[in-house]
């Protein structure tokens, strides 16, 4: 009698579907939806093709959680509205930027209380250099560290930042904030325009609850098998 391995359950990590149009985007849903907890539809999917596809891709990819990435950024009343405009997908996550201030990411928490409201900290390809460009001098951990605290106390329930900084944002925040790791890339693989970066295991290690990751999935010949492979090296 041979005896089934013991099916992997899914992996926290959410692909991030950026794709140039809905059918690649379906394909990759339906290939990655076995292996992962999460999908996370971004700015270029959603502005194509809007709510009905969202919809879409996530019946695609068996019903996993949806990641709402719009990184959204303005006047607490604008983004208030926003994001009454999405409740009805019941995204589990809903992106806005921290640097949109405590008023704006408490609009945001009071318009969707059942959504945890994300704040995207320092964008993971931001170097040193870009910072002090836009007068963020310091090391990007200060600014982390600060814009999580701050995230938190407006009603921010899951934080984005680098795995560089996700060990000390844990310790700032405590166990209850999820703590969103982008900027995941396995050994070898090409950082693209992130700088900076782990591996999916140093990620996990450091205290990531979950790891956003894109196109080594989703430019992998076969992505299914690409997310497979992360998600047994995972759990191991
Ligand atoms: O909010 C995000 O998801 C995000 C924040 C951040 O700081 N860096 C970052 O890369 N992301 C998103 O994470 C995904 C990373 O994709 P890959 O670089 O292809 O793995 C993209 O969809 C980005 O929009």
């Amino acid at each position: 009698m041979t005896i089934a391995p013991a099916p992997i359950a899914p992996a926290p990590i959410a692909v991030a579907l950026d794709a140039p149009d809905l059918d690649t985007a379906l394909h990759w849903a339906e290939a990655v939806g076995p292996h992962v907890s999460t999908l996370k539809v971004g700015l270029e999917l959603y502005l194509a093709h809007g709510h009905d596809a969202v919809r879409r891709v996530r019946g695609a990819g068996g019903g996993r959680d949806l990641f709402l990435d719009l990184k959204l950024h303005d006047i607490p009343n604008t983004v208030a509205g926003a994001a009454r405009s999405v409740a009805g997908l019941a995204p589990a996550y809903l992106t806005v930027h921290a640097t949109g201030g405590t008023a704006m990411i408490r609009a945001a928490a009071e318009a969707l209380p059942q959504t945890r409201i994300t704040a995207v900290t320092v964008l993971t390809s931001m170097s040193e250099q870009d910072l002090g460009d836009i007068g963020l001098a310091g090391p990007a951990l200060d600014a982390v560290r600060r814009l999580s605290v701050l995230s938190v106390a407006a009603g921010a329930r899951a934080l984005v930042c680098s795995p560089h900084e996700v060990a000390a944002v844990r310790a700032e925040v405590g166990p209850d904030i999820r703590l969103i790791t982008p900027g995941v890339r396995p050994a070898g693989a090409a950082l693209g325009d992130q700088t900076r970066v782990a591996t999916p295991e140093q990620a996990l290690a450091d205290g990531a609850d979950l790891l956003v990751i894109g196109r080594p999935l989703t430019g992998a010949a076969d992505p299914g098998a690409a997310a497979a492979a992360i998600a047994a090296a995972l759990s191991v």
